[in-house]
């Protein structure tokens, strides 16, 4: 699975040989819609673009050029790789000479012989292009393995030793061919081409290989559902034997585990020619699967004629809550108890979900709709359990709790779904919990481990603190750190030596079931605590070692080497200076300003939206998840169970030193605050300016007029409750799901906001129209930095913020002790106009700064030393 992971897609539509309407659009010189096929290859997930202009009728020279040229100016398309496609050298040699990166050949072979592929390759060479070699050679195409595997080893030796081709350069292609053709020679052509794969992988090292794999379901034209199918067991067993890259169109690819049983048995009988009737019982089941390409739904009733456990087993694999009740009833009849259910044909359900999940075969969202399943069947059965018998079959207890003045709690949930699935007691105490009372209850329930949560940079300082109460209290049971700025380094340097039973760095929520395995195995537990004592020993003096050639500045160097602010451009007064408050947002509009990778990597599908939707391993998962998202956005929206509310200010303000001076009104004789920020103390390279947000306000003194804005939004009103509606329906998923969606609408508040700024409020840039793509790539003029993140990591500035616009009154947003922000789906910041202005990390600080910060805010040192720790040298 990993494997299919790095399978590159290479889009084929830009072929006017085979696709009609690339050609028409050629032939027609409208290239403006060309390039919107090759622009839609590329967001439906190609990574790699194959352009072919060989017709008849066409200069296909010109046209090749033409084309490209045109998509040099588009940066969306010009990213990713082309590779050229052409019989005639000519039009291959034009088309590298205007491609800017490096280009692939499609293709060369030995066909003519020897001394035009050698010649041919050092063209090539030239040009530092990459190669398709066909497996072809002087005799024909090659069809058997053995063939396939001569041509291409032979190809390799000429390649590498005479013409000094780099291997990895090489991209071998032996030929995919049609099977089930009900000819016999053809049935073992699968075959051929996957232990080809295999032993060229072997013989050429470094080498890749492609093919054309819709080739390989050529005789089932017309029947998507089985061709999908039928790539999709291909590719799974292709790519294990060493396929890199393919030809394959993303968007019509089944995913593997997801093809109803029954044909995918079919279509790997035919596949690896398992069986001589193999191709007549596979024609046999294919209608039953042609039409509208909801392949799995033909099959949805089948499983309910099963046995009962296998019913329970399907009903968690597959996550259906349906029919979960009426069957857990069934098996609880059958049951010498009630609590055997559990124990057996749940927990081995489980079980199976737990294996696919750990091999990579099922993914988070899915686990989670499982876990659902099973709730609602422990739910079920509850009632008939006797009291003392519940429980006592778990593998363990964990407590967990996000710490004392944190409110974030969707990373933690979804580690307390993934234990929960693999048989572990889970005790969550929720968030902002003191230490005290999640260390009474870990003493009172006798857990086996506690795992802290965390997600802003004061919370690391309380981790510190409960590690530090565990070892005073004399705890003995290991304690796990998790969360967005928990690190393994951080681990090991701030925590771990502060409490010596056991401190483990869980870095997701997939990895927490192996630790807590380790942690709580009776024969196991010892050597690996003694393993991550080592490891976190080295990771500390790594981390000591760490910075050779990173010179810490004095405060003075550094504010030397500020940046020098070019005071012509400072952005024009405010159209609407002073504070504005939004009582109630319309969230529909907000929904077109979401940014959704961030929503798709919080439940483990990683890559880049709307791609993703269409990727090769997780784009059906990703489709599904995308699919209840907008379903529970559509209830938050049109129920009103979530409200957003906003309130922002634009202020005359001027810079002194590090500080930026906020004034009571236009005629900047009154301070109303400071904003009190720090400056970058390393040495940088290049002499590349030590920065600090202050260096983007125009000074005192420069007799120039300059502005702040401040701003702070939430989404999250009402979010909470709607979420523990789902708790109490045994149902993580959208209780996870309404959290994950409030924060990705008050990422979209914040970012429509600063553009209703930029354009009307402040207007300085009235005339911006950017695509939400643009603005995600925070493509306009100013910033908005946050108090906590890296240009501002200091999290107390957030209560001037707070005082600034009297946050709480007006809008009800409130801040923790550690100053996280309730509701927490929320952001808070500045507004920064100035063009130069950007982010940039503060990183660690010098002694002289930090004492020159406590001066700043009135602070005593070890205030100053406790806020900052972070960007402290220790
Ligand atoms: C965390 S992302 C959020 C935007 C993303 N599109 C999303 O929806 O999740 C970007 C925001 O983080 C903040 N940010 C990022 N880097 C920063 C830095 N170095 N210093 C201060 N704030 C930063 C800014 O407020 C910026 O707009």
């Amino acid at each position: 699975m990993q494997q299919q992971a790095r399978f590159i897609n290479i889009g084929e539509r830009t072929n006017v040989t085979g696709s009609a309407r690339f050609k028409k659009l050629i032939l027609n010189s409208d290239y403006e819609t060309a390039l919107e096929v090759a622009k839609q290859q590329v967001e439906n997930g190609a990574q790699i673009i194959d352009i072919n202009m060989d017709e008849a009728m066409l200069d296909s020279k010109a046209a090749m050029v033409r084309f490209l040229n045109l998509l040099a100016g588009e940066p969306d398309i010009a990213r990713v790789p082309i590779m050229v496609d052409s019989s005639k050298w000519e039009v291959i040699e034009a088309a590298l000479k205007c491609i800017q990166g490096k280009a692939i050949v499609n293709s060369i072979s030995l066909k003519e012989g020897e001394a035009q592929f050698i010649e041919q390759a050092k063209r090539v060479r030239r040009y530092g292009a990459a190669a398709v070699v066909m497996a072809f050679d002087e005799v024909g195409q090659a069809d058997t393995q053995q063939r396939k595997v001569e041509i291409c080893q032979r190809a390799y030796h000429i390649l590498v030793n005479q013409v000094g081709f780099p291997p990895e350069d090489i991209i071998f292609d032996p030929n995919i061919f049609a099977v089930a053709t009900g000819i016999e020679e053809h049935n073992n052509y699968a075959v051929d081409f996957i232990e080809a794969c295999r032993d060229i992988k072997r013989l050429c090292p470094y080498a890749k290989i492609s093919g054309g794999v819709s080739n390989i379901s050529f005789s089932f034209r017309g029947n998507d559902p089985v061709r999908e199918a039928m790539h999709s067991v291909f590719l799974y067993y292709a790519i294990a034997a060493g396929l890199d890259m393919g030809i394959v169109n993303a968007g019509q690819l089944a995913v593997y585990d997801d093809i109803p049983d029954l044909l995918r048995e079919r279509v790997e009988d035919v596949i690896l020619n398992r069986r001589e009737d193999a191709t007549e019982r596979l024609l046999e089941i294919a209608p039953e699967f042609k039409g509208d390409g909801s392949v799995a739904e033909k099959q949805d009733d089948v499983w309910r004629s099963w046995p009962v456990n296998k019913r329970l087993e399907h009903a968690l694999v597959k996550g259906i809550t349906d029919f979960i009740e009426q069957d857990t009833d069934e098996a609880r009849q059958q049951a010498e108890k009630p609590l055997h259910v559990i124990e057996g044909p749940l927990m081995d359900g489980m079980n199976v979900v737990g294996d696919l999940f750990g091999e990579g075969k099922m993914f988070l969202p899915q686990v989670v709709k499982s876990a659902r399943v099973m709730k609602k069947a422990v739910a079920f059965l509850q009632p008939y359990i006797e009291q003392e018998k519940s429980g006592g079959s778990a593998q363990g207890k964990i407590l967990l709790a996000t710490v004392k003045g944190d409110v974030h709690d969707i990373g933690k949930n979804i580690v307390g779904v993934v234990l929960q699935c693999n048989n572990f007691e889970v005790i969550d105490l929720g968030v902002m919990v003191p230490c005290a009372k999640l260390l009474q209850i870990a003493k009172e329930e006798q857990v086996d481990a506690i795992g802290l949560s965390g997600l802003i940079t004061p919370s690391l300082d309380e981790m510190v603190h409960v590690a530090k109460e565990m070892q005073r209290l004399d705890f003995t049971v290991p304690l796990l750190i998790g969360g967005a700025t928990t690190s393994k380094v951080h681990t090991a340097v701030k925590i771990e030596p502060h409490y010596q039973h056991g401190v483990v760095y869980v870095p997701n929520a997939s990895r927490s079931v192996s630790v807590v395995q380790s942690l709580i195995s009776k024969t196991g537990k010892a050597d690996y605590l003694t393993r991550i004592k080592t490891e976190y020993e080295t990771a500390r003096e790594q981390h000591k070692r760490s910075r050779p050639g990173q010179t810490m500045l004095s405060l003075a160097q550094a504010r030397s080497n500020a940046v020098q602010l070019d005071l012509s451009k400072v952005a024009p007064p405010p159209k609407q200076p002073g504070v504005h408050v939004w009582h109630d947002v319309d969230l529909q509009q907000l929904r077109d300003y979401i940014d959704w990778t961030p929503f798709f990597m919080t439940w483990q599908l990683s890559g880049k939206y709307p791609a993703i939707l269409n990727h090769a391993e997780v784009g059906m998962e990703a489709r599904k998840l995308f699919k209840d998202a907008n379903a529970m956005l559509d209830r938050m929206i049109t129920e009103q169970r979530v409200a957003g509310k906003a309130i922002f200010g634009l202020f005359p303000a001027n810079s002194e030193g590090d500080d930026i001076i906020v004034y009571t009104d236009e005629s900047r004789t009154q301070e109303r605050c400071r904003l009190h920020q720090l400056r970058q103390q390393l040495q940088l390279r290049n002499k590349i300016p030590n920065s600090c947000l202050s260096d983007f306000i125009a000074p005192v003194g420069s007799g120039v007029a300059d502005y702040v804005g401040a701003f702070a939004v939430s989404t999250g009103f009402g979010a909470d409750e709607f979420a523990a509606e789902f708790v109490a329906e045994h149902d993580d998923y959208n209780s996870i799901m309404v959290k994950a969606l409030a924060d990705r609408l008050a990422e979209a508040l914040a970012e429509y906001l600063h553009l209703k700024v930029r354009r009307d409020y402040w207007g300085y840039a009235s005339e911006e129209t950017l695509e939400n793509e643009q603005l995600i790539r925070e493509l306009y003029q100013g910033i908005r930095p946050a108090p906590g993140y890296p240009a501002c990591p200091e999290h107390t500035e957030k209560e001037t913020l707070w005082q600034l616009l009297d946050v709480e009154t007006n809008i009800g947003m409130e801040l923790t002790e550690s100053f996280a922000m309730w509701p927490g789906a929320a952001v808070s910041g500045w507004y920064l106009a100035h063009p130069d202005s950007k982010y940039f990390a503060v990183s660690k600080i010098g002694q002289d700064q930090l004492e020159d910060y406590a001066k700043r805010k009135g602070w005593t040192l070890a205030q100053a030393e406790s806020w900052l720790a972070p960007n402290l040298n220790n």
